[in-house]
């Protein structure tokens, strides 16, 4: 059984002190995880020196939140797969929703990524999701089918992560319903087409609906913003507790 995936996205918050601070408190609160999960943390490119050396040995690993497709060269204001890999980050988020919508990421800038971030041994997590709008007039499962077509071509589905991460759940507090959630993991995974792959979901995810979440057969992890930030409700999703009956 591959092990839960369970990722944090700081997105654009934590300096370097106050990453320090979360470490500290952090630490303690997830040295009893049982193996059968690997934490993940995604801090902005900044942090990520700072957060790799204060969490030294806990086995959580570091994750960048965007990645260039390019090798080098004259890309102001982006990072490289190579700089990333030289700072021991392991995975790189790709196509968010976020830049997605305010840099007009598009879905063959967004494959380019994840294939150059292949290239250099990290795993890609690849978001999907749809907006709300797409939800209402039935479009779902259209956008995320075309999505993971196109975001996925030519990448090896035996190093991926994809995160089901509904526009409509992000930073809003309404978590998608888990056997909706699951349903739509369930279809994810047969349209990447390699049963084992890792999928997430996303969106308002918080101490109070991490069990339900991680009961659900397709959802083998999740990827966090907010309750990511405080250390005791990451560390409690971290932590969730697998239901008896499952
Ligand atoms: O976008 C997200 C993670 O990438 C989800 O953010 P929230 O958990 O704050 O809704």
């Amino acid at each position: 059984m591959a092990k839960a995936v369970i990722a944090g996205n700081w997105k654009m918050h934590m300096t370097c002190a106050e990453t320090r601070e979360f470490a500290a408190a952090f630490r303690p609160l997830i040295s009893d995880l049982p193996d059968d999960r690997q934490v993940l943390i995604a801090p902005p490119f900044t942090a990520i020196p700072t957060l790799s050396r204060h969490l030294e040995g806990t086995g959580v690993a570091i994750a960048a939140q965007n990645v260039h497709w390019d090798e080098k060269g004259a890309y102001t204001g982006m990072v490289s797969a190579a700089m990333l890999v030289e700072h021991g980050v392991t995975h790189a988020i790709v196509g968010h929703s976020e830049p997605r919508k305010y840099f007009s990421e598009s879905d063959e800038q967004i494959n380019l990524r994840a294939r150059t971030a292949q290239k250099h041994g990290l795993i890609p997590i690849l978001c999907v999701g749809e907006s709300l709008d797409q939800r209402e007039t039935g479009e779902t499962e259209r956008v995320i089918h075309r999505q993971i077509e196109q975001g996925l071509e030519a990448v090896d589905p035996t190093r991926l992560i994809v995160a089901y991460e509904p526009i409509w759940a992000i930073g809003t507090g309404k978590t998608c319903a888990a056997d909706e959630a699951n349903r739509i993991c369930g279809l994810i995974r047969g349209w990447v087409g390699h049963k084992d792959v890792t999928v997430q979901y996303g969106g308002s995810v918080n101490p109070a609906t991490i069990d339900d979440l991680m009961a659900q057969s397709d959802i083998d992890g999740v990827l966090v913003g907010g309750a990511s930030l405080d250390p005791a409700s990451f560390a409690r999703i971290a932590n969730f507790r697998v239901s008896a009956t499952v």
